[in-house]
């Protein structure tokens, strides 16, 4: 459905996107990870197609968006905040939408409003942040888009607005087929329904991450052995120290897993327990190096 080669960006002279290629298939949810400043955000408006790329192109249905610029009506670009719209009701903003979406499915909008009672007629300046959060969901859902593309879409909000946030786009994935691209602080969420990762660092994609692919080739355990000092972990191939606590040190094993399993084995352990993989465990691993706060 989306195909982007070779995306390059540079903002103010600072190369932010540089040469990334990726997919995304429709009835799939694909997350965008990476730390503060790497470029999340740029991403999401060169595919929104809110700035241009400097090179590379971005695909919709083989369709080209920067020579066919109508073809973004196809997709929908929810960003942090929808604060521009405080001065607007929802009724207003369908009236908006309705003019720049042609599927625009009125219908469905207000059963959606319904359903989680938000007002049609109270300018959204009296909306709480996750009242708004839920409207610019249910308006992104509602222009019918093929492609929604949501940038921290549950930041701030609380543990029952993104559950219902989450909810309500999983619904629509499964029932319409249409494709997700969530960036996203909240890696233990993604988890839950991401069927892809992508990790920035630096200008790049570092690692495409199949969540179903992850649990299979990477495991972590947690290991303890009488005099710790004698087994040198860290030196292990393909094994990552991710913690140590006392004497017990938490491994992320990254490769020939049951080999190294093994062989721990055999080291006559006091404890040795597998623990399930998190992108969290992989997010730290391949981005956490160093102290750098930002890029
Ligand atoms: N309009 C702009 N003018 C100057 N620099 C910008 C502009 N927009 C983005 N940048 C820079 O581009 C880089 C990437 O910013 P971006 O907002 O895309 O990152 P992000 O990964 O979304 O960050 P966060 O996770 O903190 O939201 C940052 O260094 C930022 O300062």
């Amino acid at each position: 459905m989306l195909t982007v080669r070779n995306l390059t960006k540079a903002i103010d002279g600072k190369t932010i996107i540089e040469r990334i290629s990726f997919e995304i298939h429709s009835g799939t949810i694909t997350g965008l990870v990476g730390r503060n400043g790497v470029g999340k955000s740029t991403l999401l408006r060169l595919l929104a197609g809110i700035l241009d790329p400097d090179q590379g192109e971005v695909l919709l249905d083989g369709v080209n968006l920067t020579q066919h610029p109508l073809i973004k009506m196809s997709m929908y670009y929810v960003p942090d905040s929808i604060s521009m719209f405080n001065g607007y009701t929802a009724k207003e903003l369908v009236k908006l939408h309705r003019h720049m979406y042609e599927p625009f499915d009125e219908q469905a909008f207000y059963a959606w409003l319904d359903r989680f009672q938000l007002p049609a007629n109270r300018s959204l300046r009296s909306f709480s942040k996750g009242m708004k959060a839920l409207l610019s969901i249910i308006l992104a859902l509602s222009t019918r888009a093929k492609l929604i593309l949501l940038d921290e879409p549950t930041n701030g909000l609380d543990v029952i607005v993104k559950k219902q946030i989450m909810q309500l786009l999983i619904e629509e994935v499964s029932e319409r087929q249409i494709a997700l691209l969530i960036s996203s602080h909240h890696l233990q969420e993604l988890e839950k329904i991401a069927d892809v990762v992508l990790m920035l660092k630096d200008t790049t994609i570092e690692s495409v991450l199949r969540i179903d692919e992850v649990k299979m080739t990477f495991k972590k355990v947690q290991v303890a052995f009488a005099d710790m000092g004698a087994i040198p972990l860290g030196q292990l191939a393909d094994v990552e120290v991710l913690s140590q606590v006392g004497r017990v040190t938490t491994l992320l094993l990254k490769r020939n897993a049951a080999q190294t399993l093994e062989l721990l084995q055999r080291l006559e352990p006091l404890l040795l327990e597998e623990l399930p993989v998190t992108i969290e465990d992989l997010f730290i691993s391949t981005l956490g190096g160093g102290d750098r706060y930002v890029s």
